[in-house]
């Protein structure tokens, strides 16, 4: 040990031939932390040297060592870059790691207080994404909190996060019995972060990363920790037993969204399995919160532009009328011609007279640009003008309005589906007449017949791919939400309500949410359906 007092005896020393120990940083558990220059490519660097305590202990050097080759494998731009460690000749082990101009979290927690939510978000995400490399090496960093989490400015960012220390992290394939750190953050890690698996002596494992970090989250999220008691004791048996309440109601004003607190919630999870599985999980969770809220805030779009005129496939209608008309201009002059040989001026003149009429017919319905649309028109059907409404109902009901239950359907009373009488076995159907429908009493059985239970579920497997994408984050596997659902007349979906005991939850609404862009089929009467979703 070095004397208390005086300055620190390695200033200016060199260290191993390269470091000079320019200027003390710190002092942590395991040693002193320095600012160094390397000697020979003059790049400062900081170098953590071992105190002679611990230096004296093989085994607490061992693992010093190990853990610092465990570290440096991590390569990763959220991850302090470790360059060099090894011992000296006269015995001092340090480890040398690219050095950092900023502060650490707690300083920005401390001077700050709470942080606006995107921007806690953004600061949580790269400490995520340094976990995950660590994970993927094998390696859980067991200690983690805002002191161990360096704010540096890159470029313009000037909330760029660097993870550090290491110092008590974990192989997680070592089954080795857990010893003691002399460091201060001994067996558990520091007790504010700890997760409750660790205080119940379980092995740890890469969630206990993931609940840390919902500790930070929720800290940068409300100024003030979740999980803290007056004593050590209070605060694990806070982790233990206490259910912290949701940020945005503890700090109301900061509008932090729903989905963000779910993230938080779920990553402090008692029970491990409930947490998230991965870090990974939990940032791609997070990400998708954050682009609920960025396309919540996103004006609407722009309302569409008029559909294009129907392009005729072959000739214009004007260039149509100018060719029937030099087709009649000739019919006529060789009527004319012909006529003149056999009958006399005054029957051939009557003959012209009527020649148009007759040419018309043949002539007109033959040109090949007579425009699609125009046809009805022509023909005195009278029930043209429902055509219409088949020619532009929604993408998706388009080839279910081809269906043939259509105006030439069978009567009402077949076509309205009983609850679970269709394939979709989850699904049940209700039809009710809208009083406009009920109103029309000359063509009672025109327009197309009711939406039908095997309709709707088809409609609601068309959706499940994007209820379980954006939805599953708020859900565990397998988790049945079942939603009500009315489908008005004109195929949209006009109300869809969670129901059972997810009325009224987060997945329970994101569901609904999801279930409401549905389309279907325009039918004559609203419906309502049930379906369950199994996430
Ligand atoms: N690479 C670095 N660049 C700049 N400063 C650093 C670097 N690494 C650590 N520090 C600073 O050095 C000081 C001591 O770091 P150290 O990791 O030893 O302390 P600690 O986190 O309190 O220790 P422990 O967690 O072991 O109790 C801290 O203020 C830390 O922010």
């Amino acid at each position: 040990m070095w004397p208390a007092d005086g300055p620190d005896p390695l200033l200016g020393h060199t260290l191993a031939d390269r470091y000079r120990l320019e200027r003390v940083i710190g002092h942590g558990g395991m040693g002193t932390v320095y600012r160094a220059e390397h000697v020979v490519i003059r790049k400062p660097v900081a170098v953590k040297v071992l105190d002679a305590a611990h230096s004296e202990r093989r085994t607490e050097v061992e693992r010093f060592l190990n853990e610092a080759r465990a570290a440096s494998k991590i390569r990763h731009e959220n991850v302090v870059d470790i360059t060099d460690f090894g011992s000296t000749g006269d015995g001092l082990v340090f480890l040398v790691m690219e050095y950092l101009e900023g502060e650490d979290l707690s300083s920005t927690s401390e001077r700050e207080g709470a942080l606006p939510w995107r921007r806690a978000a953004a600061i949580v995400l790269q400490i995520a994404a340094a976990l995950e490399a660590a994970h993927a090496q094998g390696i859980i960093h067991r200690d983690m909190k805002p002191e161990n989490c360096f704010r540096i400015r890159r470029g313009n960012d000037p909330d760029f996060i660097k993870v550090l220390d290491f110092g008590i992290a974990k192989i997680i394939e070592d089954s080795d019995v857990e010893r003691p750190s002399s460091a201060g953050s001994g067996l558990l890690g520091t007790p504010e972060y700890v997760a409750p698996e660790l205080i119940r002596g379980l092995k740890p494992d890469a969630r206990v990363d993931i609940y840390a970090v919902g500790v930070m989250f929720y800290d940068l999220l409300v100024g003030k920790l979740p999980f803290a008691g007056e004593s050590f004791m209070s605060t694990l048996t806070a982790h233990l037993m206490q259910q912290p309440q949701p940020p945005s109601q503890a700090r109301p004003a900061a509008q932090i969204p729903e989905a963000v607190d779910y993230v938080v919630l779920r990553a402090l999870a008692k029970d491990r399995d409930q947490r998230y599985a991965t870090i990974g999980e939990f940032s791609a969770a997070l990400r998708a919160a954050i682009a609920e809220a960025d396309a919540a805030l996103a004006p609407p779009p722009p309302p569409l532009p008029p559909p294009p005129e129907p392009e005729p496939s072959g000739i214009r209608p004007r260039v149509a009328i100018a060719v029937g008309a030099a087709i009649l201009l000739v019919f006529s002059a060789v009527l004319w011609t012909m006529a003149k040989r056999f009958y006399t001026k005054e029957q051939v003149t009557q003959a012209v007279a009527t020649a148009p009429v007759i040419a018309a017919a043949p002539v007109l319905p033959a040109l090949p640009a007579a425009p699609v649309n125009e046809a009805p028109k022509a023909a005195p059907v009278a029930e043209a003008p429902k055509v219409a409404p088949v020619a532009e109902p929604p993408v998706e009901a388009a080839p279910q309005a081809r269906e043939p239950a259509g105006p030439a359907g069978e009567p009402a009373a077949e076509t309205t589906a009983e609850p679970g009488s269709e394939t979709g076995a989850e699904a049940e159907t209700e039809t009710e007449a809208e009083p406009a429908v009920r109103a029309a009493p000359k063509s009672p059985k025109s327009g197309p017949g009711p939406l039908t239970a095997g309709e709707f579920a088809a409609a609601m497997n068309k959706v499940g791919a994007r209820v379980k994408l954006e939805c599953s984050r708020f859900s565990l596997r397998k988790m049945e939400v079942t939603v009500q659902v009315v489908v008005g007349a004109d195929g949209a979906v006009k109300s869809a309500e969670p129901t059972g005991s997810q009325a009224g939850s987060t997945l329970g609404n994101c569901v609904a949410r999801v279930v409401k862009t549905a389309l279907l089929r325009p039918t004559r009467a609203k419906s309502t359906h049930r379906h369950t979703f199994t996430m």
